[in-house]
């Protein structure tokens, strides 16, 4: 897959099937329109576009925003997007200067110009160009003009795609890890690099990788205890996450952290990757630290159990 920062360094190519979307999860929903673009492109010896914004258009609008929180980062988006065999994804900032064309600028200038668009691939409500007042309509009233064709995605398609975006949001944060993964079709993740902690860990006898997710807008799950995998340089390793404050020694930061099984190296300042399988048990204040130590080798039991 070929990656762009911006709309304009992408070259046309011949034959573009195009599609124009947020994607975030890139979950079952994307994964049927993503399909469907490829067959397209596949049918007329074409490529397949993908063309997204970000930062995302509510980022830009409302920067005191804080609270939209999105299933996947721009980066682990991409990186969905490649494994699905996508030809070309464009991620072009959503800046007032673009939101300010017309819709028929938009149209001749980004998707016939730019792009190169021969199909594209819309859903029936997608608004674009200034105050976005273009549509579906202008697209088909402008296409014979610039020699393409549009296909329309389905009503009903377009509900299952924001019903399940807002759904994973939903499950994801109320321990639902299960219902998310089903809705994602594969299992949620998080990326983040190592940092140090307190360094209390170890005198537990369960070491814990603290994550940092440099991305803000990133949803993390709410708080409890998950069985995940984690991988660290190409391998993959079973492990236990704390989502929490760790109300037992009076936590001040919301931490992600994770003790990884069968594993003994000093992994600070590498970038990990957490798989999320199972909702083990919600955040707990023990009395004692001796308390928490005897739950955590009940729950490395459970995690085992769960995982094997
Ligand atoms: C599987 C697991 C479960 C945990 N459960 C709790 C908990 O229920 N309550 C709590 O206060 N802290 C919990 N913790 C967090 C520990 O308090 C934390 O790992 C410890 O403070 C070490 O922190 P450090 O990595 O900053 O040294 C849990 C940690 C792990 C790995
Ligand atoms: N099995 C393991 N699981 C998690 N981290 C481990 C493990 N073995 C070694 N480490 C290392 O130890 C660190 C965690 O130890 P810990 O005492 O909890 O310190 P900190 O409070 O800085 O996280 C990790 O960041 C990692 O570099």
């Amino acid at each position: 897959m070929k990656l762009y920062h911006h709309i304009d360094e992408f070259e046309p190519v011949k034959n573009a099937v195009v599609t124009i979307g947020t994607f975030d999860g890139v979950h079952l929903g994307h994964r049927k329109i993503i399909k469907r673009l490829k067959e397209l492109a596949d049918e007329i010896g074409g490529e397949s576009v993908i063309l997204t914004f970000f930062p995302h258009p509510r980022m830009i609008l409302h920067p005191e925003d804080q609270n939209l929180k999105l299933i996947t980062t721009i980066a682990e988006k991409a990186a969905l997007m490649e494994e699905l065999g996508v030809d070309h994804l464009i991620i072009t900032p959503f800046s007032r200067d673009f939101s300010n064309q017309t819709a028929e600028e938009y149209i001749r200038e980004v998707l016939v110009k730019k792009i190169g668009t021969k199909k594209i691939v819309i859903g029936y409500d997608h608004r674009f160009g200034k105050d976005r007042q273009g549509g579906l309509a202008d697209l088909q009233r402008l296409a014979p003009d610039y020699d393409f064709e549009v296909m329309e995605i389905p009503e009903q398609d377009i509900n299952d795609v924001a019903v399940s975006s807002t759904r994973i949001r939903e499950a994801l944060l109320h321990d639902k890890i299960e219902l998310a993964n089903e809705f994602l079709g594969y299992p949620f993740y998080i990326t983040g690099k190592v940092i140090k902690g307190d360094q209390l860990g170890r005198q537990l006898g369960y070491p814990t990788a603290n994550l940092l997710v440099e991305e803000k807008y990133k949803l993390i799950p709410g708080d409890g205890i998950f069985a995940v995998k984690v991988h660290i340089d190409g391998v993959i390793y079973k492990g236990m996450a704390y989502i929490g404050q760790r109300p037992t020694i009076n936590g001040m930061t919301r931490n992600i952290e994770v003790n990884i099984f069968n594993f003994n190296e000093e992994i600070y300042n590498q970038t990990i990757r957490m798989d999320f399988y199972y909702f083990v048990r919600g955040d707990v204040k023990f009395d004692s630290l001796d308390e928490l130590v005897v739950q955590l080798g009940k729950d490395k039991v459970n995690v085992m159990k769960l995982l094997s």
